[in-house]
């Protein structure tokens, strides 16, 4: 499709795209850009169109497979969409519109999907390729859970999207399986035969923070892709010999590479990865690849990853906009503060919010939380608190308990006596405090290990495979594994120290209750830092419930109860 658009707006995309995209946050520059790019209406007046998109015309949410009354990327003064108190539902296929409860200056702009095509029973209602239907068949995945059924037909047509969902719900899946649909060994067969269509280059690109979690999702692509199609996807982790990475790009040549954003732009940048041609670029825990700490390395990534080279950054016939829309954009997280929903609607095009049930255009959303049921803003002063709302599955029990400090490692074992947990992570803020923990933990006749980032990555995968192989029964480590780690069998987090925020709070607790299981997370903490713990509990929306461990039981406090008599727990 060809792009036109005015000189004055030509320059203010070069200046864009010039700008570090990686001033996210409150940061002026990405203020400014946000700003500018709704004065202009760049975002919304100009349509790109991929080279290998089947679907000719731009691509909307009509492009699901509705027939919207509304377009929701058109934002002109004809269309008021964006100013005036519009929903829309859908039931079934069909879409009306309905009169919004909220003032008049409240934008509401959403889409709330009830039925199909997103609720799908089976994985082969979801347009994927025969041969993932095969594996997943093999693998006994034979049910989508709700954001795979909203994410994969929302990716497979192409749209830029930011999906947040609870932790364990399955967010992985939701993203892989389009794109395995798409590249590599089990994407759907091209209907015309036409071979030369075949690319042999990396098509996409998975970024995760930590090189467990990119080791996990690399592990994950590899048990779709069988023993003798492993070698196409290659993982790019810090901390693993890089020349052997380097070698295996060369040799194996993979359709995908998934790595810590470090290694990834390091290889880059020593000209051994050509991902210009890359399709897809997955950012797995979003808000956190955003952090200070990978901003140089991201803002690499960002810049080359789907590409084209030889273009002119400055002053080509295709914008700077029009290039970097050449690839598929997915930012994955359970919990999304508007800092990234800021940075997405200006990476994306036309970016989509897709949660459980639901898909918003990313234009709609206003500053503040977005609840299940709609766009609405709910009050609370902090951005970060924001993004933990809803990160949470509604099945964890949450409790808190009041010790001294001398004593928190006994609460511990108690603790874990009490729920008889057989596999438990307990977080502490320090790397030097968990070798400690672990000796006490030993000597009470509790078989634990430590993990953290100071341990070599031998050691970190040795000692990972030993917790989940259920070896140790208590994982005793940092922030490190708080995000993305799936370990199923995981019943009991517990908290040595108090996380920094919601967000920290929502990850770490994240790690039990996965896919529907029943989980418990307890804060250990000192009596001074109760109203910490009252905070999280009303940043999160959760009952956070006084306990203690008394003769082998939880019990809940009195206090806690609404004056009903003390409780056990099972
Ligand atoms: N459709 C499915 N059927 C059965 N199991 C599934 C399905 N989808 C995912 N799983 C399993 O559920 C677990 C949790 O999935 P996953 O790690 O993708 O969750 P997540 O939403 O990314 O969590 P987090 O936010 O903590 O990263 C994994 O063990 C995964 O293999």
């Amino acid at each position: 499709m060809e792009l036109i658009i005015g000189k004055t707006q030509r320059s203010m995309v070069t200046l864009v795209s010039a700008r570090l995209f990686l001033y996210v946050g409150d940061s002026l520059p990405l203020r400014k850009l946000s700003s500018l790019s709704s004065i202009t209406g760049i975002h919304n007046s100009v349509r790109f169109q991929r080279s290998n998109d089947s679907n000719s015309g731009p691509l909307t949410l009509a492009s699901l497979g509705f027939k919207p009354k509304v377009e929701t990327t058109k934002r002109n003064k004809s269309n008021k969409l964006g100013q005036v108190n519009v929903a829309v539902e859908i039931s079934k296929t069909k879409i009306k519109p309905v009169k919004s409860s909220g003032s008049k200056n409240e934008v509401k702009k959403f889409l709330e999907i009830e039925a199909a095509p997103f609720a799908a029973k089976t994985f082969s209602e979801l347009d994927l390729s025969p041969l993932i239907i095969e594996r997943l068949e093999r693998e006994g995945f034979t049910v989508p859970t709700d954001v795979q059924s909203t994410a994969i037909p929302t990716i497979t047509k192409n749209h830029d999207v930011v999906i947040q969902s609870y932790t364990g719900s399955g967010k992985t899946l939701a993203y892989l399986l389009p794109i395995l649909s798409e590249v590599g060994p089990l994407k759907k067969k091209i209907s015309n035969g036409d071979e030369s269509e075949k690319k042999t280059g990396i098509e996409a690109v998975i970024v995760a923070p930590s090189r467990e979690l990119g080791m996990q999702i690399v592990r994950e692509v590899e048990k779709l892709f069988g023993p003798y199609d492993k070698k196409k996807v290659q993982q790019l982790v810090g901390g693993a010999n890089r020349s052997r990475q380097e070698e295996a790009l060369k040799k194996n040549k993979p359709a995908i590479v998934v790595g810590t954003p470090g290694r990834i732009a390091e290889i880059s940048a020593a000209g051994k990865l050509h991902t210009h041609g890359c399709r897809f670029l997955v950012l797995d825990e979003v808000d956190e690849l955003l952090s200070f700490n990978f901003r140089e390395d991201m803002h690499r990534i960002l810049e080359h990853v789907g590409r084209r080279s030889g273009a002119d950054t400055s002053s080509s016939s295709k914008s700077a906009l029009a290039r970097w829309a050449e690839r598929q954009i997915i930012m994955v997280s359970a919990t999304v503060p508007f800092s990234v929903i800021r940075a997405a609607r200006s990476w994306g095009r036309d970016p989509l919010l897709v949660r459980a049930k639901s898909v918003v255009p990313l234009e709609s959303v206003p500053p503040g939380p977005v609840s299940s049921s709609s766009t609405t803003c709910v009050s609370t002063s902090n951005s970060m608190t924001q993004g933990a709302i809803e990160s949470l599955p509604p099945v964890l029990k949450h409790y808190y308990c009041v010790t001294k400090p001398q004593h928190k490692v006994d609460t511990l074992r108690r603790c874990v006596h009490a729920l008889n947990a057989k596999c438990v992570i307990a977080f502490m803020n320090h790397n030097k405090q968990l070798k400690d923990v672990v000796f006490k933990l030993e000597a009470r006749g509790l078989k634990a290990v430590e993990l953290h980032g100071d341990l070599s990555k031998l050691a970190r995968s040795t000692t990972l495979k030993k917790f989940k192989d259920g070896e140790v029964r208590v994982l005793v480590t940092n922030e490190l594994s708080a995000r993305g780690l799936d370990v199923s069998e995981c019943d009991l987090v517990v908290n040595l120290d108090l996380p920094t925020d919601s967000i920290h709070y929502a990850h770490r607790a994240g790690r039990t209750g996965r896919l529907g299981r029943k989980g418990t997370v307890v804060t250990i903490c000192e009596e001074p830092e109760v109203f910490v713990v009252k905070k999280l509990q009303r940043q999160l929306g959760i009952p956070i419930c006084a306990c203690v461990f008394t003769e082998g039981k939880l019990i809940v406090s009195k206090e806690e109860q609404d004056h009903e008599p003390e409780q056990e727990v099972e």
